[in-house]
């Protein structure tokens, strides 16, 4: 057995365990309501993304782990509310009291994952994505300060980048399946028929076809992260346009995935059957579809977030059905994903 498949087995064994605590907890919210609940499930698609991204980098630090994450949360929404309410430049200098808050959040967040690595270092090796961040390190030539900081910087991005984008992922997904009962019938036909009342595994997600195309579907309607941006490293020049040194260039994801040039005329319709021949077959060009970027700074967690959301959404299917709940107001909000402004209510009822 490889080293890769040793970690993908071990990545698939844990995104399955906090799929099942997901799973069971909507099971005591429905028996409690009586055999149907109107669930807001956003919070719930977090817990299992936080839950899996923890388990992922720290091992069996894990639960220290939670708590640098919700710290790392707290500092997030912060973050996201001080660029809006300023946006003058050098503001985020300024000891303001979110600016307080955000800097002692910063402090407490680096005491603790730097306390995680000084337990790792003694009790030894384990193969989570802490011990890689280590390895990293260890093998560069930087100064102790600048060891601690790379570690830092990196479970931080870890976290940012594969938390908010899974979780926000799963919700639009399901959303779209509620509203559309015949994909939801269909997805649910083929993860019974393939998954016989297991729990899926590497195997059984790769056989999910249909899950697949509604899953690429659904990041084409709602990608989470709405620009991927790059910066000219030197003077260039696309068509007629100068771009200079210096410059970030942003391509705007929704605008690509929606263009009917690119999509034929039902761009905006949930279609899933577009990718029935993969992702070249449903466009023009396969780089307009960039839900996980593109080229060397592709998303490196992608295979990850993919194997998260078919089993997530394999075992939903295969346990409940759902529809959506009265409650639910359409608005698609920009903060730092693309996100349901009002969450998704829906309601679920055990199979
Ligand atoms: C559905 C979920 C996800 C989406 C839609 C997503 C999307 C993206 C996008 C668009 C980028 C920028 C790529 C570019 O500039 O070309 C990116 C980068 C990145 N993502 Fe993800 N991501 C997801 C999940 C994850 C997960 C689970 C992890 C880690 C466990 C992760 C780790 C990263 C990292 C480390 C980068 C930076 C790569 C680099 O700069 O070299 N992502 N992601």
């Amino acid at each position: 057995m490889t080293i890769c498949m040793i970690y993908r087995e071990w990545l698939v064994g844990l995104v399955q365990e906090s799929t099942v605590t997901m799973v069971n907890s909507w099971k005591s919210i429905i028996e409690a309501g009586g055999g149907i609940a109107d669930i807001k499930i956003d919070q719930h698609m977090r817990s299992f993304s936080g839950d899996v991204i923890s388990r992922a980098c720290f091992g069996s630090n894990y639960s220290k782990g939670e708590e640098i994450f919700k710290r790392l949360r707290a500092l997030q929404e912060a973050a996201s509310k001080r660029v809006l309410a300023t946006g003058i430049p050098g503001a985020r200098h300024l000891p303001t009291k979110s600016n307080r808050e955000a800097w002692a959040l910063e402090k407490e967040i680096k005491t603790l994952i730097l306390q995680v690595v000084k337990e790792r270092t003694e009790a030894g090796y384990e193969k989570d994505l802490l011990q890689m961040v280590l390895e990293g390190a260890k093998s560069s030539d930087l100064s102790r300060d600048d060891i601690d900081r790379f570690i830092v910087d990196n479970c931080k991005n870890i976290y940012l980048a594969g938390y908010e984008t899974t979780a926000v992922s799963a919700t639009w997904c399901l959303m779209l399946l509620a509203a559309n009962p015949d994909w939801q019938e269909r997805i649910r036909a083929e993860a019974v028929e393939i998954c016989r009342g297991q729990i899926p595994d590497a195997d059984m997600i790769r056989k999910m076809k249909q899950l697949t195309m509604a899953i690429n579907e659904s990041l084409r309607l709602y990608p989470p992260v709405s620009v991927v941006s790059r910066e000219a490293l030197k003077d260039m020049k696309f068509g007629d346009i100068k771009i200079p040194q210096g410059v970030n260039v942003w391509t705007l994801v929704t605008t690509l995935h929606t263009d009917p040039e690119i999509w034929g005329p039902d761009s905006y319709k949930f279609n899933p059957d577009r990718f029935a021949n993969g992702i070249t077959g449903a466009c023009k060009l396969p780089h307009l579809y960039v839900p996980f970027g593109v080229g060397p700074r592709v998303c490196l967690g992608q295979n990850l977030a993919l194997v998260e959301l078919k089993i997530l959404i394999s075992m939903i299917l295969a346990n409940f059905s759902f529809s959506i709940s009265p409650r639910y107001k359409h608005s698609p909000a920009l903060h730092l994903v693309i996100e349901p402004g009002n969450g998704v209510d829906l309601l679920v009822k055990k199979l």
